[in-house]
């Protein structure tokens, strides 16, 4: 009698990402696909999602990964959540941390303790529209190129040094939705990008710059 399919043993040479989510977890899942496909050399230790309804935790469960949902609103203080997520990412063994749609301003105390680099994938070209509902903003000011950054998270908001970006035509027929779609695509592509470049070792910070010696 079989005991399921075979778990394949961890392979403690292969770096581990921690993803911190809000919602419905399509960056999320464009990750799991890039690992399952081969196209990402990483595996995903932990899913922690701050919202008990977050969609992209469905993601996760089909995918065999660790859940967990840490609710901001259930702690005294921001610091108290924060501990709560590093604790969390710790135990995963993660080294690199991927903000997807995580909507939790994060402070200099989580940075400071995070296991690795933060990254956060933004859908507008930073510096460009930062904030919420970037899309939106960037269609209301009638840009004719819009886009996608993944940058390393810092203590200021989409501020961080720029790692990956992809542009996005604005097409005169586009709605908000429809340019959200088109650069959600963008953002998927890019993300995996931006990872395997912070888990290539070769890489350094000059002033605002991210310098990747080797891609
Ligand atoms: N220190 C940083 N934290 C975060 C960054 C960052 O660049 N530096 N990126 C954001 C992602 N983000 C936009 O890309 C973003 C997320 C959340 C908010 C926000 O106003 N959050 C409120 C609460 C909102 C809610 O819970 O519904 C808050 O934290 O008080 C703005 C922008 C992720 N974090
Ligand atoms: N300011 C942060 C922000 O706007 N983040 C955006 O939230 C969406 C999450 O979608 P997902 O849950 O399907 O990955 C993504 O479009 C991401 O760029």
């Amino acid at each position: 009698m079989t005991n399921g399919p075979a778990i394949p043993p961890i392979d403690s040479a292969v770096p581990v990402l921690g993803v911190l989510i809000s919602g419905r977890g399509s960056n999320l899942h464009a990750i799991i696909r890039a690992i399952g496909d081969g196209r990402l050399a990483a595996r995903v230790g932990v899913v922690i999602s701050n919202r008990p309804d977050a969609g992209g935790l469905e993601h996760a469960r089909t995918a065999g990964i660790p859940t967990a949902v840490i609710e901001h609103k259930r702690f005294e203080s921001r610091a108290a959540f924060e501990q709560a997520l590093v604790a969390r990412l710790v135990e995963a063994g993660a080294s690199v941390i991927c903000l997807a749609g995580f909507m939790r301003i994060l402070s200099p105390f989580f940075l400071e303790r995070a296991p690795g680099p933060v990254l956060n994938v933004h859908p507008s070209l930073l510096p460009a529209f930062p904030g919420v509902d970037a899309q939106h903003q960037a269609w209301t000011h009638g840009v004719k190129v819009a886009g996608a950054t993944v940058h390393l998270v810092t203590p200021e908001l989409d501020a961080g040094p720029i790692v990956a970006q992809a542009t996005v035509a604005v097409l005169d027929d586009d709605t908000p939705a429809s340019l959200a779609a088109r650069i959600l695509v963008e953002e998927h592509r890019i993300y995996t990008e931006a990872i395997t470049r912070v888990l290539d070792a070769t890489w350094h910070v000059e002033g605002r710059r991210f310098v990747c010696r080797s891609r």
